[in-house]
């Protein structure tokens, strides 16, 4: 298979044309009375029409046929997807899962191998997240899925996931992210067993954070985001699509692609992003920056610098901080913090904390370096050092306050309750008074 094109650039009015069908996209205008090659219009609006326009986001999609065309909608009772955050009693535990399970056995595509974990908020108000796990080990094949509650942010963390979206195609390999928004319609194809993370924020976007002090350049470069070429499918088969929509599935057939897109243009578009790009920056005289220092993408809410949801990594860097105790601080937050881990061992707790499984710290809960780290950092001699080489931890960070769901709590059956234990070792090193 060829190399995938893509185009560069973050929050970009781009458009693409299939070089099949050159002319395909219209010039000065959106909808001429005949569109070229006889395709169809359809606005893709992912803000309200009336939002700013440094926040206005829509993308006019060139088909063979409108999306309208379809069935009726009914249930698809698969997978593990909720939005109901009272399944279980609040629980202000540490949490800590095992790795979440690949399938072994059967034929799961990702649509039915969606299992959330926690969340909050409802997606009628376009107010809150959630977080699922994905673990699938079939392509999805004739069948698409769109949400229309919200953006999703996949963490591949096993296997590559081929991507193929209305506007075109990506491959998403592991420290690799995508981000497929509101409304936009993809399946995805696996080769092996494969599992993730997603981050689903309602009725809101990703944004880069501000720089501030930093200036202009640093942490995730908007260059390197990038967004699939336009590329149609032509078929009269059936295809299945699936509707997230009020937190539940639903399905419906229709007798034609849904990756019918000739050309497109517009700023509201897929896009996917390789962590390995990430700048790094960091203290380099004494003390442990705060972990925003790592914000890749954030999604603001209306309170000033506080987010419903920070995508934070934790990437390989230099540890130079001088008379310092460098790994993360002792810590309670007002806001939750949920951990995955892609590959390789997080600094502060190099112990049961595995790739594929995750944490949980809520608010206000106390969390921090487990006795292992502490006693290893608090003696360390403090040269130049490498940090996180070959591993790649993350944080999903919200100001809301999460609830973990019944798959997450008992279903799943990955919830450690030894937890806790990681840290009963840590000694009093008190000196007392000076006599
Ligand atoms: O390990 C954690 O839980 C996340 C975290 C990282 C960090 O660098 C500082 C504080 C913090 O909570
Ligand atoms: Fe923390």
């Amino acid at each position: 298979m060829a190399e995938l094109k893509y185009l560069n650039g973050f929050g970009s009015e781009f458009s693409s044309e299939d070089p099949r069908c050159p002319g395909s996209l219209p010039e000065g205008q959106n909808s001429p009375q005949k569109c070229a090659y006889g395709l169809y219009a359809e606005q893709l609006s992912g803000t309200a029409f009336t939002a700013p326009r440094v926040e206005n986001k829509r993308s006019w999609l060139y088909r063979i046929r409108p999306s309208v065309v379809h069935k009726p909608f009914r249930r698809f009772a698969k997978g593990n997807l909720t939005c109901d955050w009272n399944e279980e009693e609040p629980d202000p535990n540490q949490m800590r899962w095992n790795p979440f399970d690949v399938p072994k056995t059967g034929n799961v595509d990702f649509v039915e191998g969606l299992n959330t974990v926690c969340g909050a908020g409802d997606p009628k108000l376009k107010l809150g997240l959630a977080v699922h796990i994905f673990s699938c080990n079939k392509s999805m094949d004739r069948r698409a899925i769109y949400n229309a509650d919200g953006d999703f942010l996949i963490v591949p963390q096993l296997g590559t996931l081929r991507i193929t979206t209305e506007f075109g195609q990506m491959i998403v390999k592991p420290n690799e992210i995508a981000v497929i928004q509101q409304g936009m319609r993809f399946k995805v194809g696996v080769s092996q067993p494969s599992r993730g993370y997603i981050l689903e924020v309602y009725g809101r976007h990703f944004t880069l954070p501000d720089l501030g002090p930093i200036g202009a350049n640093g942490l995730a470069n908007p260059r390197d985001f990038q967004t699939p070429v336009a590329r149609y499918e032509d078929t009269l088969e059936t295809y299945e699509i699936v509707s997230k929509y009020q937190g539940k599935l639903f399905v419906c057939e229709q007798d034609h692609s849904p990756f019918d897109v000739v050309a497109w243009h517009g700023n509201y578009v897929p896009y996917k992003y390789d962590l390995s790009k990430f700048m790094v920056i960091n203290s380099v005289s004494f003390d442990h920056c705060d972990p925003s220092i790592f914000t890749v993408l954030t999604c603001q809410s209306e309170k000033h610098g506080t987010a419903i949801a920070d995508f934070v990594i934790f990437p390989p860097r230099w540890s130079v901080q001088e008379h310092t105790f460098r790994p993360p601080y002792y810590h309670r937050n007002c806001m939750s913090e949920f951990m995955g881990l892609i590959f390789g061992e997080y600094e502060a707790k190099k112990g049961a904390f595995l790739p594929g499984g995750a944490t949980l710290h809520s608010i206000m809960t106390p969390h921090g370096p487990d006795v292992n780290c502490f006693e290893t950092a608090s003696e360390e001699k403090l040269v130049p050092a490498r940090v996180a080489d070959g591993t790649q931890a993350f944080m999903f960070e919200s100001c809301l306050g999460l609830a973990v769901t019944k798959w997450g709590a008992k279903t799943c059956e990955k919830l450690d309750a030894e937890y806790y234990k990681c840290w009963q070792g840590l000694k009093k090193h008190f000196t007392g008074p000076k006599a």
